[in-house]
């Protein structure tokens, strides 16, 4: 008797431990996706300023030569700043793309100035989002620190968050497609993930319509003025087999938190001559001649989709796309924070992401996708995955790669 009692509280008290288990990672995503919302409405006020006016400080080169703006900055500086304010600064490691070098030296006052303000204007719209502002303005230094604090260096081992505050700069400054993304990595293996896609509707056929006009002629009335949705944010927890997708909150429009959401769904297309294929806009980030013969030997026949960003990942969790496909340059190494918020959101969805032998990708490595073999390919299902993996292998030795 008194063992079947002990029986029953010990069952009692895994099914709590589980349910609070699974409170915390509810928590967990929710501050994610809270923190992309605003991070999205940042950004694009940011982008909108950026088109708007030429020139300016706003826009920084860095030692590759790549782009970083005010909104890389004060986007990371804002997600750190919510992380922790939510789960509490010792709780809180995270894996981030940006340093304070560039920022606290003497001659980027002006450039600091900018994030700070950046940030406090972000930060004063947190209610809408359901979340806590702080009290006063955040000061220089606080911002300075929420960046640095930034600086776990991941591993094998406990929980951390790897964050790309800003993915795609380069079509962010084009005033074109880039993404936030956020992801959570306990022992390796990423949790749960989001991306925020500002200029990414929630239907497909308005991306045509936004590119051509909306950005160049914004006085122009989008094509359904009562649903256009700008962008949007997908999202998932591994082990769920869903993921998410909320349209933008816009707070001037009194869209506010709570937001509704829909499942997304890969594509159910298999049959290669229908399956549409995304990689990276620029040639210098993946071989596009090496693609373009890998599409055509397993007999893809559709144009490339190239878009910057992780929207491509996006892409493909949400069937607008089957394929995507990098090889960057020898040499190259992938950075965590480029692809483990996609990796899971594809994956929940439906879909596949491995490296070039159809291997997973390792993030329990460090700051970097150690031991990538050639390159990374994600799709709708194992069928369009399997016969691309055979392809690479046949052309491989014949390619300059
Ligand atoms: N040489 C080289 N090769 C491959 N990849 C590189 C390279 N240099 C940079 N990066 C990383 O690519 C991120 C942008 O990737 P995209 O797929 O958006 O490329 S593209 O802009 O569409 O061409 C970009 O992310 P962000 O810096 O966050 O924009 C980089 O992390
Ligand atoms: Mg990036
Ligand atoms: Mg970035
Ligand atoms: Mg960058």
């Amino acid at each position: 008797m008194e063992e079947k009692e002990n029986q029953t509280q010990v069952g009692l008290k895994s099914s709590l431990d589980s349910e609070q288990f699974s409170q915390s990672q509810d928590k967990e995503l929710d501050v994610a996706v809270r923190a992309v919302q605003m991070a999205c409405s940042l950004c694009q006020r940011v982008q909108d300023g950026l088109i708007s006016r030429t020139g300016g400080n706003e826009i920084q080169s860095k030692d590759d030569n790549s782009p970083v703006t005010v909104a890389d900055w004060s986007v990371q500086a804002t997600v750190s700043w919510v992380l922790s304010e939510a789960f509490g600064s010792r709780n809180v490691s995270i894996v981030a793309e940006e340093d304070v070098q560039t920022l606290s030296k003497p001659c980027a006052a002006g450039l600091l100035e900018a994030v700070v303000k950046t940030v406090n204007k972000s930060l004063v719209d947190a209610p809408h989002f359901g979340l806590k502002g702080p009290e006063m303005p955040l000061g220089t230094s606080e911002v300075l620190e929420a960046i640095s604090r930034c600086n776990s260096n991941g591993g094998p081992t406990g929980r951390f968050w790897a964050l790309d505050p800003v993915d795609g700069t380069l079509g962010f400054v084009r005033g074109d497609q880039y993404a936030i993304a956020l992801a959570l990595i306990e022992d390796g293996e990423v949790v749960l993930g989001v991306l925020g896609c500002p200029n990414y509707p929630m239907r497909k056929e308005w991306l045509g319509y936004h590119h051509r006009y909306h950005r160049i002629v914004s006085k122009l009335t989008p094509p359904t003025s009562e649903s256009w949705d700008k962008g949007c944010v997908i999202y998932a927890r591994r082990g769920s087999g869903k993921a998410w997708m909320q349209p933008l909150l816009h707070v001037n429009k009194k869209l506010v938190w709570p937001n509704s959401a829909r499942p997304v769904r890969v594509s159910s297309i298999d049959n290669p001559s229908m399956a549409t294929f995304c990689e990276p806009v620029e040639k210098a980030n993946s071989s596009h001649s090496f693609t373009a013969g890998l599409a055509h030997s397993v007999g893809m026949r559709k144009q490339p989709l190239r878009v910057y960003s992780m929207v491509k990942y996006a892409a493909i969790a949400r069937g607008d796309a089957e394929v995507f496909m990098k090889f960057a340059r020898a040499g190259y190494k992938e950075k965590i924070w480029d692809h483990a918020a996609g990796v899971v959101v594809i994956q929940e969805a439906g879909g596949m992401v491995t490296d070039a032998r159809g291997r997973p990708l390792d993030f329990s490595k460090g700051t970097y996708l150690e031991g990538l073999d050639r390159g990374i390919i994600a799709s709708a299902g194992a069928t369009l995955h399997d016969k691309i993996i055979t392809a690479v292998d046949a052309s491989w030795d014949s390619s300059s790669l």
